[in-house]
């Protein structure tokens, strides 16, 4: 059977507004500056622990301040109601078709596991996910490949059946990392560019092409 491993922020879900808002204000409440949204484009992919450290001025990047700030993030991230977030435009008919052929579908995020569990039964409570994993404390991160070889093992699908689907480096990292298939996308967060670089070994510009791959 195959599998086929989705990242989160930037392929199925455009998180982008709701991450950077959140992000500002915790900025704004210790007094730092804020960002524009379009910077958090590159500063999301390690996840939210990174966001803020990257988020913040260099002199200002101490445990204290980072743990701080998440703390601040992490109330607004979760209890705000998520307004913007959203599914990118031909993702869950992609996931359906997907699921009707007899494909197995995962989720492999560096958000914290908590925070993908309500926005996974949010958008796609109607798709039937195999696995859904974010990041859990005390599990490396990505590009670490941990989180594809536990995903392989818990489905107990072989590599060469695995096929990982991210719009980052992180994300072309992890699947070449985990010796499975990188296909990268160019209508998350990151360039086609950056995607070539790190090892992808297709490109799609929109998720049906995901099918020709397969
Ligand atoms: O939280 C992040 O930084 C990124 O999450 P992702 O792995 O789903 O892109």
């Amino acid at each position: 059977m195959k599998l086929i491993i989705f990242d989160l922020d930037g392929t199925l879900l455009d998180t982008l507004q709701d991450l950077g808002d959140s992000c500002n204000v915790a900025l704004q409440q210790y007094g730092y500056p804020i960002h524009p949204l379009v910077a958090y484009k590159k500063f999301v992919g390690n996840g939210v622990q990174k966001l803020i450290e990257r988020a913040l001025p260099e002199e200002a990047r101490t445990p204290k301040t980072i743990t701080l700030l998440l703390a601040v993030f992490k109330s607004y991230y979760e209890q705000k109601p998520i307004t913007h977030t959203k599914p990118y435009t031909g993702i869950i008919p992609m996931l359906q078709e997907l699921k009707s052929l007899g494909y197995l579908i995962s989720v492999a995020s560096n958000k914290y596991h908590e925070a993908v569990l309500p926005l996974m039964q949010q958008y796609f409570s109607d798709i039937q996910f195999d696995l859904i994993l974010g990041h859990r404390a005390g599990h490396p991160a990505k590009p670490d490949p941990a989180i594809v070889l536990d995903s392989l093992q818990t489905l107990g699908v072989s590599k060469q059946d695995c096929f990982y689907v991210g719009d980052s480096s992180v994300d072309m990292d992890t699947a070449n990392n985990a010796g499975v298939t990188a296909i990268g996308v160019t209508w998350g967060f990151r360039e086609e560019s950056e995607l070539r670089q790190h090892g992808a070994q297709h490109i799609i510009h929109h998720p049906q092409e995901l099918m020709e791959i397969l």
